[in-house]
């Protein structure tokens, strides 16, 4: 076994052993502790929350949170990753930064992930104890019923990881709905509904589910629905339980409006007449990751770097991949996002064994062709996104899209310099760890 291998073997097994005063010496104070977090039912008040014998609602199991997820001390964050998952941009380029490098190598060793699928690693240098990485499906403001389909089975995916791990608190960002532009409402309600659904069969097991949000428009959007989902048996669930950072109080109307503008965004690219030109730098750049330098913008390289080309070489070679794309659009008349088609979602316990990544979603990742930022600066980003996609035989347009959302980190140069691995064929076990042949956990 290579010295790599051991060692973050090793640092995983050292880590999952230690208590949690331990943990603490190892990662620090930047982290916000559970019992910080106020569950939906008990709005911000300022007194402690009194313990809840018997929680007899849902409304006691879930929570909603705005901020930087890498520093949540939970038993579990959810990555939103891509099909490599060997890191890449917004809340997967946080997560990477903040647990380190054995992350990425444990990640290696995964040999990708499906869409809809997910993948558990240990947190490493994160305050929470594992992260599950999940992929999902490239919407583009188009969702169609495989999208919404591949979306409920990242949450269903993760819970069942949850579950197999005997986790009891696992905090969700809003997976796809960043760069790959799912649409924010119908993807808040998916997450929604699919947690309620399986905390109504598992809540006995639970401690919280965090709804961990990072955009104003996101957070608008759940605080609106929690209570639609997670009324309490007695009592109705108030507006505005929601816990905030700090600064979150100092929110500013400029925060609302690049919201609304990366809604906007996403409105015209899914009418396909989104133009460069109307786009303008954030007034603001929504809270950076904190594991990244106090001004993240400083650290975005002005060259151009394209993570997904870089993922591509992780994957297979460039002829056999051309070719795919060739045939893809040859036969391809499936509007939308990577997945061939929804897959049985896999019974519990269930083995599967390490399968490559979903290639259809490859492609439509390697689409993603450029991500260039120009003269990044502490008040905001604009990151220039082309998205070349053949969507099916009768639009086969080229849609550009230009997205200037603050909080997404401009590709770490080194990160994506990294990703040159080839995959090997291996598979998790139930610690996490990957040895040949075992039947993976996905
Ligand atoms: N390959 C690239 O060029 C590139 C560039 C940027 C992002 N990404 C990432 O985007 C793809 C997945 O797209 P996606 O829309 O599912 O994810 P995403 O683009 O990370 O957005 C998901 C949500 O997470 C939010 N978010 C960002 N940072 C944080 C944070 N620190 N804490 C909590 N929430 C946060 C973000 O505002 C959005 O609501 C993956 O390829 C991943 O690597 C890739």
């Amino acid at each position: 076994m290579s010295k790599k291998k051991k060692e973050w073997r090793a640092e995983k097994e050292r880590l999952l052993s230690l208590g949690q005063e331990e943990r603490r010496k190892e990662y620090g104070d930047n982290y916000v502790a559970l019992d910080k977090i106020p569950t939906w039912r008990h709005h911000h008040s300022r007194e402690p929350e009194e313990e809840e014998e018997n929680p007899v609602s849902l409304c006691d199991k879930v929570s909603l949170y705005k901020g930087d997820i890498t520093i949540l001390e939970v038993d579990a964050i959810v990555n939103a990753a891509n099909s490599s998952l060997l890191g890449g941009g917004g809340v997967d380029g946080c997560i990477h930064r903040a647990a380190g490098h054995y992350l990425y190598e444990e990640c290696h060793s995964l040999n990708g992930c499906e869409t809809g699928k997910a993948k558990i690693t240990c947190g490493y240098d994160l305050p929470a104890k594992y992260v599950i990485h999940t992929v999902g499906p490239i919407a583009r403001g188009n969702v169609g019923q495989v999208q919404r389909e591949d979306l409920a089975s990242c949450y269903k995916s993760s819970l069942k990881l949850v579950e197999e791990y005997s986790l009891r608190s696992v905090a969700f960002p809003c997976i796809s709905t960043g760069i790959y532009g799912f649409p924010n409402e119908p993807a808040a309600d998916i997450a929604l509904n699919t947690v309620r659904d399986w905390l109504k069969e598992n809540k006995d097991k639970m401690d919280r589910i965090i709804f961990c949000v990072f955009l104003e428009n996101d957070y608008g959007i759940y605080n609106r629905k929690m209570s639609d989902y997670f009324p309490p048996d007695n009592e109705e669930c108030e507006e505005g339980n929601v816990a905030h950072t700090e600064d979150d109080t100092k929110k500013t109307d400029a925060d609302v409006t690049m919201d609304s503008q990366v809604e906007q965004d996403v409105d015209m690219l899914s009418q396909g007449d989104l133009d460069m030109d109307h786009l303008d730098t954030p007034s603001q750049q929504a809270e950076p990751c904190t594991s990244v330098a106090e001004n993240p913008a400083k650290e975005m390289t002005t060259e151009r770097s394209d993570p997904v080309e870089d993922e591509k070489s992780a994957g297979e070679s460039k002829p056999k991949q051309e070719k795919e794309k060739q045939e893809e659009k040859k036969g391809d008349s499936e509007q939308g996002s990577g997945s061939a088609g929804v897959e049985k979602e896999k019974g519990a316990g269930e083995k599967t064994d390490n399968a490559p990544a979903d290639t259809k979603q490859e492609d439509e990742e390697d689409q993603v062709t450029s991500v260039n930022s120009k003269d990044a600066d502490s008040q905001g980003l604009e990151e220039t996104m082309e998205v070349e996609g053949a969507e099916n035989e009768e639009k086969n347009t080229t849609t550009d899209i230009s997205k200037s959302e603050g909080e997404v980190k401009q590709q770490d140069k080194s990160l994506a310099g990294t990703n040159q691995v080839t995959q090997t064929d291996s598979s998790q076990s139930k610690d996490g760890s990957s040895d040949k042949g075992e039947p993976s956990k996905e």
